[in-house]
């Protein structure tokens, strides 16, 4: 397949390396340029000026003047898979209460947690299913999905054979993360240890063997898992060959960005609570730090600082964080304009940390991530618009007009 006449076409590059600072505000393109693909596999692209001496004039053309061509996002944390909708705390948060206070009255995550477990299996996969289904319309080609709704063996485990049932049907490119703990269940409120050995004995041992999932998660916060508890479930965690990603420093200054740094998180997820010393810290890391701005959008939280940790030469991921309570939207060109709007990155920064960094997040871009020989013909087709700026400045508006995964239309 050719595609012809492309106004430009973004996100360019053969040298795959995780942007960090000033290197992601270059978004390199071509202007008037053509894209070959075979299979599910991008080969060649060029400037429409060289096309003609190609000798490729069999093939099926398919011509998109005016029209922007860019990698498909990479959406590198998510908790697509869950029961049901949290409308009824939306409102009580709108008149007033606070995320803690619902999650102390057994709302929030436990409540997610009572509707999966009585939720059979084929259910919860046909509903993340839809989900999917919706997000890869926006453009999402790949996307790391948690478990965490289940807090219990079965629960757990379920939880992440459905994320595996989806790795196997979907053409999005998935990568599933362990996250038992996300909140104590009741039962254990006054008892950590007990469910913390329940992860590290009878859940951790099934998912190595069955191969269920790639990352371990932790939600290191105050009023969830200490430094110490999330410390004791990483290291076990790591022994079961799992790589830590953390939910950190979403509600205060917890700690959670040390602990990530300390045991080599691929990312550390969320950061609205960081200062200097978070920033100081992962500077001499090679963990990604993961922003998520459309929950500190959804909670009325204060956004994380991105401007300073750009200037810090930090490499910065986005990611929707979809799921029922702090972000119910898989939406990637609407977290990609909020990143313009609130956390003042510019368009090309935005798309980088939504395409190339997040494939980093994922461990994926060697797949995906941008326009390179040999990666996944995994494309998002704009609309005819005037510029890329223009995408973020139209929120809200619909402007994909395409999306190609792994050499098939959406
Ligand atoms: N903060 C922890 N976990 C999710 C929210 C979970 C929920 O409220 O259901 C998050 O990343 O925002
Ligand atoms: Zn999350």
């Amino acid at each position: 397949m050719l595609i012809i006449n492309i106004k430009q076409l973004v996100g360019i590059r053969e040298e795959t390396s995780l942007l960090k600072g000033k290197a992601m505000a270059e978004l390199p393109y071509l202007d008037n340029a053509f894209l070959r693909i075979i299979d599910d596999q991008i080969v060649e692209y060029g400037e429409m000026k060289d096309l003609s001496e190609k000798g490729w004039d069999n093939e099926e053309q398919i011509d998109v003047a005016g029209q922007y061509v860019l990698p498909a996002w990479c959406d590198s944390h998510s908790h697509l898979v869950y029961a049901g909708s949290r409308e009824t705390e939306f409102v009580d948060k709108i008149k007033g209460m606070s995320y803690e206070t619902i999650a102390k009255n057994g709302g929030g995550i436990l409540n997610s947690a009572r509707l999966l477990n009585n939720t059979p299996e084929e259910e919860l996969f046909h509903l993340a299913w839809q989900r999917l289904e919706e997000v890869k319309k926006l453009g999402t080609g790949a996307i790391e999905i948690k478990s965490g709704y289940g807090l219990t063996v079965e629960g757990e485990l379920k939880m992440l054979r459905v994320i595996r049932k989806l790795q196997k049907e979907s053409d999005v490119l998935i990568k599933s993360t362990f996250l038992g703990a996300h909140t104590y269940p009741s039962v254990f409120k006054d008892n950590h240890q007990a469910y913390i050995q329940q992860i590290i004995e009878e859940m951790l041992p099934v998912i190595a063997e069955e191969q269920l999932a790639d990352y371990i998660d932790v939600f290191c916060e105050q009023g969830f898992f200490s430094v110490q508890e999330t410390e004791q479930i990483l290291e076990a965690g790591i022994r079961f060959g799992l790589k830590p990603k953390l939910h950190a420093n979403q509600l205060h200054v917890s700690g959670g960005v040390q602990t990530g740094v300390k045991y080599k998180a691929i990312s550390v997820d969320h950061l609205e609570s960081i200062g200097e010393a978070e920033i100081d810290c992962l500077k001499e890391s090679n963990t990604i730090a993961t922003l998520l701005p459309s929950a500190a959008f959804f909670l009325r939280m204060s956004y994380p600082p991105a401007r300073q940790m750009l200037d810090a030469n930090l490499p910065l991921a986005i990611a929707t964080d979809y799921n029922p309570g702090s972000s119910p939207s898989g939406n990637m060109p609407l977290l990609i304009a909020l990143s313009c709007i609130q956390l003042k990155m510019t368009p090309e920064e935005a798309i980088n940390a939504a395409t190339i960094n997040g494939a980093f997040a994922m461990e994926l871009h060697n797949s995906t991530g941008s326009i390179s020989r040999g990666k996944k013909a995994n494309l998002i087709l704009t609309k005819p618009i005037p510029s890329l700026a223009y995408l973020p400045y139209s929120f809200g508006s619909t402007l994909i007009d395409k999306v190609l995964l792994q050499g098939k239309w959406v």
